[in-house]
């Protein structure tokens, strides 16, 4: 009995020491050439098919590796370029991908080493946005009523070819049909993308005959979509989009996954669907399983994703054996598959590297590399050629985890315990806070702010490698950060921003910051993880109950304010995004822990406030990407989400002004609960989408203060004085002048002191001028 194939959803494409990130920026700084970079590209592609083929996948992906995102590839294999980058038509190159998601400036006014101008007028990049309720980010494909859809890449084609080449069992992977319309963008109103339909399914054709004639026994398609509430239109579609690729397959057989979620009532529909295999995330989905079992069409293979991708937790082999038998009791060993439960590219590469961490939580924990044995050990347990020492090993792991004295901290579950609905609440409403916090802070109209980081630059990163490393004292780190938040600072008053920050120059990355400081957590050394393009994440794991042993964030906001007059703002992450940032504890529900996360911030709010921060800010950016998929999950979740923050912030005095800042969100969905935080003050993302994002805000009446984000910060692009003047002016039309603040849309943590120079010059300048126009009222 083995035929039952093992295989892998998608690969981390960054490489053990993220050679990928590395050799990109390099590319883009002219310091590599693109013969170079592509050489990188195939090594690491090889390295990686190599890896599973020794850990013994029987059926390896192709196609998940890419530059910067796997949806623009799409784009660029589909030939769908925005029309403004006057793209020419014939194949796509790795600069026309590399500019769609990056924009271009003007080249007169170019003055950033960082990027490779290829038009003459200045191009906003497209926008990014959160992959589900991951914090993967993918390039939003835009379609307007005269897209067409051609081949116009190798890629899918070369990397098969090279695959082959190498003795892989390749397995091409592609995004599906409706998960690619369903994610991308209309770009005029009233233009459903769906009408492109039909000539999209066209190109999908030509892809798979042209894959199926080069031998591909198997194309992976992914429809995560298959997670979310569909409409009758969208499963109608499906099945006449599979129906027509089913009909031009050739030899060639399509696998269908879906995954992040549980399919309920589109079950039937999945099951329908007229293709050889159906994939299942029984992670996230395993409730959808005795349904799954009981109407399994007979002509198709059950591909179950049993090894959780996306968390970095040992899988429980019981319980998946358990999942498994019942399967094979239904379909048999050759039509059972056994997968991750989704794409790999969310989990870290491997443990090899992590020699920083203890033995007991080590022996807790899986990586991507460790997932693929998993998959293998349960294969050959299930087959009965497996050992059952591994069995015996998994099970007490498993076990010690659930007992281990490091877990639990009674301290924590008593304080949690006795939270009163008071420790909610701001202790007055809205209007009494503004009319106190205005009379205590004294800022102009348009007051100016920014998001909190200013430039990670090289040299403030090789501090802190040195410092880790033990080459740099303790002292000359913190000799060195001061001076770097004090020249910071210094830029800030000369230019006139009204409410300063330090400079974030001590954090990482926020989240790993904090969890750094935080009991509970634990943080890897090699643990990185995609988030878009060359940018990536070391999510520390919240293993245990937290507490915050003490404080975290107060030198650095009092030596701040003494460098300045004018009100320093402090700056934290919210609990929500601790949560959603990290590696998650899986053993107690996750309103728990972020409760937890939210009584040690509490009480760093009330730390600063009692050094005299006026102004503080608990960013949230991450609150709309833990949305449930489906909107029967909304308001359970939204509940203990705003309590969370709630509970972080409202221990201050009424003239404390709380802020908080959101970014890359469409914020219709959840403006109620965005409201419901009870922030003085709100800055979002909002000037990729030309102010759309505003809509929300408006129709809901929201009441306190906005900062709608004026300079995009994702791109190396230096936004004009008008530009910014005219998006205010905008957001005027739709908020009270006396409601609004001028800031970007996010940190500049990304960005060099040269572009963020220039364009927070241009900032303030705009804000100058508004404050001397005539008051716009509101439609
Ligand atoms: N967790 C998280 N999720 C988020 C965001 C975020 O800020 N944090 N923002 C949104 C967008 N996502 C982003 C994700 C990452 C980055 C980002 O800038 N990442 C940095 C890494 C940040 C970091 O942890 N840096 C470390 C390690 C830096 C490093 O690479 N050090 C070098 C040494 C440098 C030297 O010697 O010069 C090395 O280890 O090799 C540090 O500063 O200490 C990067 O990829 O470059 C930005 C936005 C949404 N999701
Ligand atoms: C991704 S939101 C970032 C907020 C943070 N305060 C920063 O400026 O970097
Ligand atoms: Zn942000």
């Amino acid at each position: 009995m083995h035929n039952i194939n093992t295989h892998n959803l998608g690969y981390p494409r960054i490489g053990e020491q993220r050679e990928l990130k590395k050799a990109t920026e390099a590319y883009w700084k002219g310091n590599l050439s693109l013969a170079e970079l592509e050489a990188t590209g195939r090594h690491l592609r090889k390295t990686n098919w190599l890896k599973q083929k020794q850990a013994g996948i029987d059926l390896i992906p192709v196609n998940d590796f890419t530059f910067y995102d796997q949806t623009l590839d799409l784009s660029c294999l589909l030939g769908n370029i925005p029309p403004r980058f006057e793209w020419p038509g014939g194949d796509t190159t790795l600069d026309t991908l590399f500019t769609i998601a990056r924009g271009t400036q003007p080249a007169s006014t170019h003055a950033c080493e960082s990027c490779t101008p290829t038009a003459s007028v200045s191009t906003f990049a497209s926008e990014m946005t959160k992959w589900f309720d991951t914090n993967y980010h993918y390039i939003v494909p835009e379609f307007h009523p005269n897209t067409q859809f051609q081949i116009s890449s190798r890629k899918i084609f070369d990397e098969f070819a090279e695959a082959q080449a190498l003795g892989i069992n390749a397995k091409p992977v592609l995004i599906g049909p409706i998960t690619y319309l369903t994610l991308g963008k209309s770009q005029e109103a009233g233009f459903d993308p769906f009408d492109l339909l039909d000539s999209l399914v066209s190109t999908y054709e030509q892809i798979i005959k042209r894959l199926s004639a080069t031998g591909a026994e198997w194309i992976q398609l992914d429809e995560p979509i298959f997670a979310l509430d569909l409409t009758p239109t969208q499963l109608d579609d499906l099945q006449d989009a599979y129906r027509r690729l089913a009909s031009v397959r050739g030899q060639t057989k399509l696998l269908v996954t879906s995954y992040f979620g549980p399919l309920r009532e589109n079950l039937p529909h999945f099951h329908a669907l007229p293709v050889q295999a159906l994939h299942f995330d029984l992670v996230r989905g395993g409730e959808d399983l005795p349904d799954i079992l009981t109407s399994f069409p007979t002509d198709k293979i059950l591909s179950l994703g049993v090894v959780d991708g996306r968390n970095i937790w040992k899988n429980d082999c019981e319980q998946s054996l358990s999942q498994l038998h019942d399967a094979l009791k239904t379909v048999g060993p050759d039509r059972l598959w056994i997968a991750p439960s989704c794409s790999l590219q969310h989990s870290p590469v491997t443990l090899n590297n992590e020699p920083n961490l203890d033995a007991e939580l080590k022996n807790w924990l899986a990586f991507a590399d460790q997932k693929l044995e998993e998959v293998v050990d349960l294969r050959d347990l299930l087959t009965g050629s497996g050992s059952n020492e591994k069995l015996v090993a998994n099970r007490a792991a498993t076990q010690t985890r659930r007992t281990s004295p490091r877990i639990h901290n009674p301290s924590v579950k008593t304080r949690l315990a006795e939270v009163t609905p008071a420790d909610f609440d701001r202790t007055s409403p809205f209007p009494k806070r503004q009319q106190l916090q205005h009379t205590k802070l004294k800022l102009p109209q348009f007051p100016t702010t920014t998001i909190g980081s200013f430039p990670q630059t090289a040299e403030v990163r090789s501090a802190r490698a040195r410092w880790k490393k033990g080459q740099l004292s303790d002292t000359d780190y913190e000799n060195f950060l001061k001076a770097e938040t004090a020249r910071c600072i210094a830029f800030q008053d000369e230019i006139g921003i009204d409410m300063p920050v330090h400079g974030e120059f001590e954090r990482n990355d926020m989240v790993e910051y904090f969890g750094e400081q935080l009991e509970g957590f634990a943080f890897t050394s090699n643990g990185w993880v995609q988030s878009y393009g060359s940018r990536y994440v070391k999510p520390p794991v919240i293993f245990g109950d937290v507490s915050r042993p003490k404080p975290m964030t107060t030198e650095w906001s009092s030596y701040a304010q003494t460098l300045t007059d004018r009100p320093m703002k402090g700056m934290l992450t919210g609990p929500v995004t601790i949560l959603q940032w990290s590696f998650v504890r899986n053993d107690q529900p996750r309103s728990t822990t972020a409760h937890q996360i939210a009584l040690a911030i509490r009480d760093e709010v009330l730390d600063l406030e009692h050094i005299g921060i006026a102004a503080i800010q608990i960013d949230e950016p991450a609150i709309r990407e833990g949305l449930p998929l489906r909107r029967n999950d909304w308001k359970a979740y939204l509940d203990w989400a705003v309590k969370a923050f709630r509970l972080s912030a409202a221990g201050v005095k009424n003239d404390t002004q709380i802020h908080t800042h959101m970014c890359y969100s469409e914020f219709n969905d959840i403006i109620a609960a965005i409201a419901g935080l009870d922030a003085d003050v709100i800055t979002i993302e909002t000037s990729r989408s030309n102010m759309e994002l505003l809509d929300a805000f408006v129709d809901f009446q929201y009441p306190n203060e906005i900062g709608p984000g004026v300079y995009d910060i994702h791109s190396p692009r230096v936004p004009t004085v008008a530009e910014m003047e005219n998006l205010m002016h905008k957001a005027e039309a739709l908020i009270p002048r006396r409601n609004l603040w001028v800031n970007p849309d996010c940190g500049l943590k990304t960005r060099g002191w040269d572009e963020v120079k220039t364009s927070l010059i241009h900032m303030v300048q705009a804000a100058k001028n508004l404050r001397q126009s005539i008051p716009v009222t509101q439609a």
